[in-house]
């Protein structure tokens, strides 16, 4: 609430429920006004790691030196850890084991593994996740510190302890050039940074290179040496065949010079290879053997002339007329969970949105509308005045008209039944993360009721949504920040390419009206499923860029944008 719902009066509130936000430690300390400072320093450690704290909010903070006492953000049970770690060690396979090994070497310091900088290069299923989240269970089995973070919150919720990059080295939103970190040297997060080994990178092909950068800048000035990240172990993973880091307006040059590849630091980063495919079953294997094909663009039909761009066959088998049918059917039914596994990607959004309203139009059921409330952010110091003058040069009718991804819709159409994907990190530990899909459950006027379906509980549970802040900040090539209050949510029948990038789905629609036009976009894409017969491709023909065969000897064809800069194991710049 202190975050995202602009509280007006937080100490009020504070003061009102006091009382309720610290039951746990009044039952346990016997002692109110102890329990009220272990509350406040829970409450101020949350807002830390998002670059707050209670000053920000007039709340008090703790009166007493409460902070090292509260539990710690690392929630485990060293036995239990050591028992996963027991379990799963063994069933390592011969690639895991040689990186495992490896790591603990490094860890002992043994001269067999010099080196303390590893990249851990993983094609899609091939055990990343199983194999880090072994090592961090028998790194806290054996009460060793580490920090894991992910590029994206739906991939932090997956490790253990995981947080977002942003939030574990305190990232500005957005990271530019020259935007440092805002961890105090002398803050709690700093000492968890000083006294980790291991520090985890997942998804390292989406990282810009400056990220990767400061984080190696702000270690070395909490370590107070000058090592490549101030001599800590860091284990970075990701395929590099998938989207590389967003850059707004990038051609090809920028987008690969943004890769943590080119880097200084990449040169000193020994490279393992994770290889073989342990999720595929047996007949899956010609599929998984398909898509390298594209990762890799090593199967090219042909190059098109004065341009980066290549051709590539598609099988006729998953071509079809209609995607939105062949995914959705023609009716839909409310309460049904089997949509969550389902989704159809397109690269751009205006697509996107015109397939949502579709497959909304499906649901029986009346749909409802919210729409935002928008404003120009402004400045703590801005006059009675100058206000009145942005209201009039930022009329709301152009403000609602704005539209940036990661910003919910000015008006938000929704139906029960209906698939929605969060904008926004609502919590990381819970899972409520960018990204993160749900099925309306009902609608009311103040918060949206949603379900979801967690990989290790079949049980759905129920998550309650409420109006927030959203920010787009920098987004909108607009010279000023817009403020979007508005339930952080899409609909989510439909998603780009790029934001489907780390989703997991059974049934994949591809809707390609215009062809892909970034790295990686085509395999991310087709990666999101499993199999040839759980992915639909609807295309529409384009010229010499795009074409669907008329008979069943012709070839269907289309565009895939691979930077092979981006998948070689160094970039000479
Ligand atoms: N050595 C192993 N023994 C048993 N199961 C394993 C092993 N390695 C991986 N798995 C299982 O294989 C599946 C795929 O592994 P995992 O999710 O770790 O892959 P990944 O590389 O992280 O995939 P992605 O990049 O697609 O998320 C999971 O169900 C995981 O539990």
């Amino acid at each position: 609430m202190l975050l995202f719902c602009e509280i007006e009066n937080p100490l009020a509130l504070w003061e009102q429920f006091k009382y309720h936000l610290s039951e746990d430690y009044i039952r346990r300390l016997n002692n109110n006004e102890l329990a009220y400072n272990y509350a406040l320093a829970y409450i101020n450690r949350y807002l830390t790691l998002q670059g707050k704290s209670n000053r920000d909010f007039q709340l008090p903070l703790p009166t007493e030196p409460v902070e090292h006492l509260i539990e710690d953000e690392y929630n485990y049970d060293q036995a239990d850890e050591q028992q996963i770690a027991n379990r799963n060690i063994p069933l390592l396979n011969q690639e895991q084991r040689l990186i495992f090994n490896d790591i603990l070497l490094a860890l002992n310091e043994n001269e067999r593994v010099p080196h303390r900088l590893f990249f851990i290069n993983g094609i899609g299923g091939a055990g990343k996740t199983f194999l880090l989240n072994t090592l961090l269970a028998y790194l806290l089995g054996n009460n060793h510190r580490y920090i894991a973070m992910c590029y994206t919150g739906i991939a932090a919720s997956l490790l253990k302890n995981g947080q977002t990059i942003h939030s574990s080295f305190m990232l500005p939103v957005p990271f530019l050039e020259n935007s440092t970190s805002r961890i105090r040297n002398q803050s709690t997060i700093a000492d968890n940074i000083r006294y980790s080994k291991i520090i985890v990178i997942d998804e390292i092909s989406m990282v810009h290179k400056s990220i990767f950068n400061e984080i190696d800048r702000k270690t070395r000035e909490i370590m107070n040496n000058d090592i490549p990240f101030g001599g800590k172990i860091i284990i970075i993973l990701g395929d590099f065949r998938q989207c590389a880091p967003i850059v707004p307006l990038a051609g090809k040059n920028e987008t690969i010079s943004a890769s943590v590849k080119c880097s200084q630091l990449w040169q000193y980063f020994v490279q393992y290879d994770l290889v073989t495919n342990v999720r595929a079953l047996p007949q899956e294997n010609e599929f998984k053997d398909w898509l390298m094909t594209i990762g890799n663009n090593s199967e090219i039909l042909r190059r098109l002339e004065n341009s980066r761009d290549t051709i590539v066959k598609i099988p006729n088998r998953i071509i079809v007329e209609d995607v939105t049918e062949s995914i959705y059917g023609s009716n839909l039914t409310e309460h049904d969970f089997t949509l969550l596994q389902k989704a159809i990607l397109s690269p751009l959004n205006i697509h996107v949105k015109d397939i949502n309203s579709v497959v909304l139009e499906k649901l029986p059921g009346r749909s409802r509308q919210y729409l935002s409330v928008d404003s120009i952010i402004r400045e703590d110091d801005t006059t009675e005045n100058a206000a009145d003058d942005l209201d009039s040069a930022w009329p709301q009718d152009f403000l609602n008209s704005l539209d940036a991804p990661g910003l919910p819709p000015h008006i938000l159409t929704l139906k029960i039944g209906a698939v929605i994907i969060l904008t926004k990190n609502l919590d990381v530990k819970r899972g409520l993360c960018n990204g993160t899909r749900l099925l309306i459950h009902n609608l009311h006027e103040n918060f949206i009721e949603a379900k979801r379906v967690e990989e290790s509980n079949n049980e759905p549970s129920i998550e309650f949504i409420s109006r927030v802040d959203n920010i787009a900040l920098n987004s909108l090539d607009l010279p000023v920040n817009l403020k979007r209050r508005q339930f952080p949510v899409r609909l989510a029948f439909a998603m780009t390419i790029n934001k489907s990038q780390g989703q997991t789905l059974n049934s994949v629609g591809l809707f390609l009206p215009v062809t892909v036009f970034d790295h990686g976009q085509l395999y991310v894409a087709l990666s999101r499923a499993r199999s040839f017969e759980n992915l639909k491709i609807q295309m529409i023909n384009i010229g010499d860029r795009q074409h669907v065969a008329e008979t069943p000897n012709n070839h269907s064809y289309t565009v895939n944008v691979v930077y092979n800069e981006l998948l070689q194991s160094s970039i000479i710049q």
